[in-house]
């Protein structure tokens, strides 16, 4: 078992490998469990009280690498010693024939699809049914805050490189221990959704009152071509969230936080959906109040403010998904 630990994310991709689930004493310390491929559990030994429930996805899109090293990484230390913890931990990596094939769905976008009623016939269906039902077993004892960040990384260059999606909250207050939390792992950019989505983040929130966040960590790259040093500061952040019981953050003035609501969520709706602005135009460029961002048959979307900028432009997504997110500066 320790040597499947050592590199939980190769065995979980590895055809050769009959999978099969299991559980066990790791060590005095913590005990583990595998109720699902990808699917990776620890716990403290003992009843801990007041520990977190921690959810760390990755590879939800499967060219999205660092993550997953990253991810793949904290496992083997927590395996072999290295890494203590103090919380209940699951560690998922989402959608493995994509990862295998290294392409950022098969089917369909599986962070498209965590809704508790999800239905259809691609690939990623059941995944993403199988994860909820994981997801809900895992925070269900929970007494504890709860905790889901699921880690990505775009497809675009950005000038805030680092920076993460807040769900919407439906009323409820955003957590400044969470964005002081965020800042130190070097994500200084939030982005306030203002509206019910169906990613695997926005589900934990809603449905399992956890805080979470999608973390975008940098530019995709494939496997091997990531500069860890990039990832020094969150990785040190999920560390220290990991083995102490209590996390020593910045102080909140003193995060170099920039805030942004989502402006105008832009979805395409016919197979002309272009965008006019070129292929390399980085996340987060603004534009002044009434330039042409998009068009499709019927419709053409522009800047409706000053400053508002681009993130996750995508014209070649399916018809009737997000092709583009407008976002603002704002206060919290
Ligand atoms: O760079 C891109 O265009 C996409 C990067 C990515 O996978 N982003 C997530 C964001 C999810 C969210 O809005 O919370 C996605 O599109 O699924
Ligand atoms: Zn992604």
């Amino acid at each position: 078992m320790l040597l499947t630990l050592q590199n939980f994310l190769s065995h979980s991709v590895d055809e050769s490998i009959k999978w099969q689930s299991f559980s066990a004493q790791l060590n005095a310390d913590v005990y583990v469990e595998s109720p699902l491929e990808g699917v990776l559990i620890f716990r403290p030994t003992g009843n801990l009280p007041q520990q977190k429930h921690i959810v760390l996805s990755s590879g939800i899109h499967g060219n999205e690498t660092a993550p997953m090293e990253i991810c793949n990484q904290l496992i083997a230390d927590i395996a072999s010693g290295k890494l203590k913890i103090s919380h209940a931990l699951m560690f998922i990596f989402g959608n493995l024939p994509a990862i295998k094939q290294q392409t950022r769905f098969i089917e369909e976008n599986l962070n498209r699809l965590f809704a508790p009623n999800i239905e259809g016939d691609s690939l990623e269906v059941p995944r993403a049914k199988a994860l909820m039902q994981q997801v809900s077993a895992f925070f269900k004892d929970a007494t504890g805050e709860r905790y889901h960040y699921d880690l990505h990384t775009a497809i675009r260059a950005s000038k805030n490189e680092k920076f993460a999606v807040y769900p919407h909250l439906h009323g409820k207050a955003h957590s400044k221990t969470e964005l002081q939390f965020m800042s130190d792992c070097g994500v200084n950019t939030i982005l306030l959704s203002q509206s019910a989505t169906t990613t695997f983040s926005y589900y934990s929130s809603r449905y399992h009152d956890a805080h979470a966040f999608t973390v975008e960590l940098g530019k995709v790259k494939a496997f091997g071509q990531n500069n860890m040093n990039d990832f020094v500061q969150a990785d040190k952040m999920l560390r220290h969230l990991i083995a102490d019981r209590e996390l020593t953050l910045s102080a909140y003035e003193d995060c170099p936080l920039e805030i942004y609501k989502v402006n105008q969520v832009i979805n395409k709706h016919h197979a002309d959906f272009k965008l006019h602005f070129s292929e390399d135009t980085a996340n987060f460029t603004d534009y002044c109040a009434g330039t042409l961002l998009a068009s499709e048959s019927g419709a053409k979307y522009y800047a409706q403010q000053d400053g508002e900028a681009i993130v996750f432009p995508n014209e070649n997504v399916a018809i009737g998904q997000r092709a583009l997110l407008t976002v603002v500066p704002c206060e919290l």
